[in-house]
């Protein structure tokens, strides 16, 4: 691993001992404090959800929160406006490697004590949920009764309102886009206290600006979104690609957004060549004993990523039924690929029966825990970029992420990208599918340099308009930031509702000098 950066600071012989047994055993805090701790919070949280529901307190207690945000709002109005505007969640509970340095002397409004889920309407076939309400509390929710979101990405710990101001995708999201794109009504809190109901054919510019916005034009308070039907089963198709190009070539096949059956699709490559490509389909269960039921979420099982590679070196194609629950969190429980960093013998046998029935440790106490030390090591040859290139793009994107940083298992997922005003606009398609290049993971990679390399990836994203998630270190300039993302709606929407001086613009939200 690269533990040394050749040209920035290098660390010294003392710090690279500690780096080491800071990196080698942080098992030994995570294991026996962290993981007691998540299991514990998870607990008591999902507790106190399940009264929420049972006594149906919610939708009285967001009046409540709403009218406190809007207090909040008038006073900082009151006072003559005179620093920005942004959300009171705390940096260490987001899904990024950064804390917030943009928040330090800013104005911070209570959104964080909105997680409840609202309303389920049958009828409408939609959910009403708070900014702060989870995929975890979601998928729970929503299975039991027997309906899902089109779109579910998959971290338990991931928000609705991150998702829709920042961005989500999943392996549904060849059918159903990105996660904005399953949302139907926002309401939200406008910087002079103004509560509004935005709908694409009621208040259309600012519905579409809103997406990706990062919180810079308005708080969102809550969202409706598009619910189906589910089925208790996934039926996965597991298929082996032994080329780079067979994988291209069949991906690009099976992200076929018309097919019948398939509802899922996702992709994992584990070298430059080997691959599989996952096709999921809602089923009732198995026909005959023969085939496999596979409840991957049981605390005993292997690393989902693991599971996979091990079934395609056994056999080219096969299938199992998943628990739908099961299926969704399916990259949870090992944090992708990341958690074999942090506790290595997290997938072996005995460690899987004994203990991991507490697993995953939250990834907000990973992160609240993590010494400088360790921030310092993972600035330097850590990486974590989630490039949305389009999908004829494929094939030169991996073989730029091979050449730059060579982290395997890379995580490909299909997404169906409609064209719509705002930031994500397609500059000269009415609609294409596009593909998530996801690398996650220590490089050993000569020549790695997070900024030089990142913005070679970055500008490979930009000459094929593609687009760079933004919970990533971005290295991009204003402008170029403003080459990739169509800024046209998002500025007039920001100046027609004061939001100028009021929020932080989005650039110094995202870049690497707005996070620590
Ligand atoms: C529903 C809705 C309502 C709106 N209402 C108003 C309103 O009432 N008043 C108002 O002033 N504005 C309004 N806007 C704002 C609107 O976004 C812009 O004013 C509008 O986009 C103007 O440009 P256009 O549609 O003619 O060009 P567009 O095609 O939208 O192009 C605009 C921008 O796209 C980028 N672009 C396009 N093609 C390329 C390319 N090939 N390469 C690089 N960049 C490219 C450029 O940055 C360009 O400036 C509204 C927007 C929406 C979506
Ligand atoms: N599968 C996937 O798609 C995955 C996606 N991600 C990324 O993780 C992020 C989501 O993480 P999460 O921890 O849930 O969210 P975050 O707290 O990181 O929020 C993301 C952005 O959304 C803004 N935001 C959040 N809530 C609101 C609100 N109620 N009103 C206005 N703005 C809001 C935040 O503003 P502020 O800075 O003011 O707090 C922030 O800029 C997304 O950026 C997503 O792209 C990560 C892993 C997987
Ligand atoms: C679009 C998709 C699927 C994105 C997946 C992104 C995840 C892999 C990212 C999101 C948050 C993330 C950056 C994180 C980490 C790993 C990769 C994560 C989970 C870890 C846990 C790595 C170890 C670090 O010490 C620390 C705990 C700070 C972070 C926290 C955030």
């Amino acid at each position: 691993m690269n533990l040394v950066d050749e040209k920035d600071e290098k660390p010294t012989r003392w710090e690279k001992c500690v780096e080491f047994i800071m990196f080698h055993f942080r098992w030994v805090f995570v294991v026996p404090f962290l993981l007691p701790l998540s299991f514990l919070f998870n607990t008591v949280f999902d507790f106190r959800n399940r009264i929420v529901h049972a006594v149906n307190s919610a939708p009285n207690a967001h009046v409540r929160k709403v009218k406190h945000i809007q207090e909040q709002l008038k006073e900082w109005n009151d006072n003559g406006r005179k620093s920005k505007l942004v959300n009171a969640r705390p940096g260490w509970l987001t899904m990024s490697f950064r804390f917030p340095l943009y928040k330090e002397n800013a104005t911070k409004i209570a959104t964080d004590k909105l997680f409840d889920i609202l309303d389920l309407d049958v009828e409408k076939m939609t959910v009403k949920a708070e900014p702060g309400v989870t995929m975890g509390q979601l998928s729970q929710y929503l299975i039991s009764r027997g309906y899902t979101l089109p779109v579910l990405p998959e971290l338990d710990d991931l928000t609705v309102g991150g998702l829709i101001n920042g961005c989500g995708v999943e392996s549904g999201s060849f059918k159903y886009g990105m996660f904005q794109h399953i949302c139907t009504g926002y309401e939200v809190v406008m910087s002079d206290g103004e509560l509004k109901n935005v709908y694409p054919d009621s208040d259309n510019s600012l519905f579409f600006a809103i997406p990706w916005s990062q919180g810079t034009i308005c708080f969102l308070v809550a969202a409706t979104i598009k619910i189906i039907p589910c089925k208790k089963y996934v039926k996965l198709t597991y298929k082996k690609t032994e080329t780079l190009s067979e994988m291209c070539e069949q991906l690009t096949e099976d992200s076929d957004r018309n097919s019948e059956n398939v509802d899922f699709v996702e992709a994992l490559m584990f070298n430059k060549e080997k691959g599989c490509i996952m096709l999921g389909e809602f089923s009732d269960g198995p026909d005959t004993h023969d085939e496999v039921v596979n409840p991957i979420g049981r605390w005993y099982k292997k690393w989902f990523y693991t599971h996979v590679e091990d079934l395609i070196n056994k056999k080219h194609e096969s299938i199992e039924y998943i628990p739908l629950r099961d299926y969704y969190h399916r990259h949870s429980k090992s944090i992708f690929w990341e958690l074999r960093d942090i506790v290595p013998f997290g997938n072996n046998v005995l460690f899987r029966y004994l203990m991991a029935w507490m697993c995953p440790p939250k990834i907000a106490f990973l992160k609240a825990t993590t010494p400088n030390v360790l921030r310092k090591l993972y600035d330097r040859s850590h990486v974590l970029q989630d490039m949305l290139v389009p999908l004829d793009k494929l094939e030169e994107c991996i073989d730029l992420f091979h050449k730059e940083v060579e982290i395997y298992p890379m995580w490909l997922c299909p997404f169906y990208l409609k064209s719509q005003p705002g930031l994500m606009k397609l500059r000269n398609a009415t609609h294409k599918m596009y593909v998530d290049v996801g690398a996650y993971g220590v490089t050993s990679k000569d020549g790695y340099h997070h900024e030089r390399t990142t913005r070679r990836l970055e500008s490979f994203v930009r000459s094929v308009n593609g687009f760079q998630m933004t919970y990533a270190d971005i290295y991009m300039t204003r402008a170029e930031y403003a080459e990739m993302f169509d800024r046209t709606l998002y500025d007039w929407k920001r100046a027609s509702c004061k939001c100028i001086d009021a929020f932080p613009d989005i650039y110094d939200k995202i870049c690497r000098s707005g996070r620590r």
